[in-house]
C-alpha cells in the first residue's frame, strides 16, 4: 500500500485552559501524497502556523495523531523525536535561518553534521547546481541576496534526503520576481526531484505554484482546490473571509 508522505488524522490543538483555551486546530484530518506539492492557506488565525507546527512535530498534538511516513511522531521520546526532524524533515523558514559565520557550503551540510552523517558529494553537487549556487560555495550569507539566501536555505533542507519539506512563508520577504524564482524552483524539486512539499503562506500566488491548495478556516479544512491559480485561490480566501 503507498503510505502518504505525512498525514494528520483527527488533529485537535487547544492551547491554554479554562476560560482561556483556544482551539487551534479542530479535527483536522489529512494524507499529503509522496511527490506532491501542497499549500496551505486560510485567514488569519485560521490555524496555519498550528497546522504546521503539528505537521513537523515541534508542537504535539493536544489529541489525535501525525504520521510520517509510518512514524507516529506523537509516540517518539523528544530525544527521539529531535532525530526523526532532523534526519526525515528539512525545513524552510520566511527568514532563511542561516548561520551568517558559516559559509554557504558550510550552511547546506549543517544538517549531515549535526547528525554525524557525510554528504553524499554527487548528492551535493546535484542539490547546489539544481538551487543554482555553483560557484558560491564559499561565500558567506550576507554576501548574497535575499533569493540566493532562501535558495540555500532550500538546499540545506535538501541535503538530508528528507520524505518531507515544509515551508513556513518561503517567499514572504523576497521581492514578486525573486519569489517566483524561488517558488519555480520549490515546484521543481517536487516534479524533477520526486520530494514532497508542504508550504504555509498568505499569498495566491503563491499557492498557486503548488499542485493542490488545502484551506483552513477556524482550525478546520475548508476545502481544497487542485491546479489553483492566483485568481481562483484568491476567490476561495475571499469567501473564507478577512485575510
Ligand atoms: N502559543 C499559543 N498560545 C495561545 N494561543 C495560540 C498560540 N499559538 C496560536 N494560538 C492561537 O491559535 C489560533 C491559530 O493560530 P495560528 O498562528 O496557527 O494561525 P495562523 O493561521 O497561522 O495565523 P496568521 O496567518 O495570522 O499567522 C489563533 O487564535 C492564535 O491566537
Amino acid at each position: 500500500m503507498r503510505t502518504d508522505a505525512l498525514s494528520l488524522q483527527a488533529v485537535r490543538k487547544v492551547y491554554g485552559s479554562g476560560g482561556g483555551a483556544v482551539t487551534a486546530l479542530d479535527g483536522v484530518t489529512v494524507g499529503i501524497r509522496r511527490g506532491t506539492f501542497t499549500a496551505v492557506m486560510g485567514p488569519s488565525g485560521s490555524g496555519k502556523s498550528t497546522f504546521l507546527h503539528c505537521a513537523s512535530g515541534m508542537d504535539r498534538p493536544t489529541s489525535g495523531r501525525v504520521l510520517l511516513g509510518e512514524t507516529d511522531l506523537g509516540a517518539l521520546k523528544e530525544a527521539r523525536l529531535t532525530e526523526v526532524r532532523r534526519d526525515r524533515i528539512g525545513f524552510v523558514f520566511q527568514a532563511y535561518n542561516l548561520l551568517p559565520s558559516l559559509t554557504v557550503l558550510q550552511n547546506i551540510t549543517l544538517p549531515l553534521r549535526l547528525a554525524g552523517r557525510r554528504a553524499d558529494s554527487a548528492w551535493l553537487r546535484e542539490v547546489v547546481s539544481r538551487v543554482g549556487l555553483d560557484g558560491r560555495l564559499d561565500r558567506h550569507p550576507a554576501e548574497l541576496s535575499g533569493g540566493q539566501q532562501q535558495r540555500v536555505a532550500i538546499a540545506r533542507a535538501l541535503v538530508a534526503r528528507p520524505e518531507v519539506v515544509l515551508a513556513d512563508e518561503p517567499t514572504g520577504a523576497l521581492d514578486s520576481r525573486t519569489a517566483s524564482q524561488v517558488l519555480t524552483l520549490l515546484r521543481s524539486i517536487v516534479d524533477d526531484m520526486g520530494q514532497t512539499v508542504l508550504m504555509v503562506t498568505h499569498d495566491p500566488v503563491a499557492a498557486s505554484a503548488a499542485h493542490s491548495v488545502l484551506f483552513l478556516a477556524d482550525g478546520r479544512l475548508a476545502g481544497e482546490l487542485h491546479a489553483p491559480t492566483p485568481e481562483k485561490v484568491a476567490e476561495r480566501m475571499t469567501h473564507l473571509g478577512e485575510w
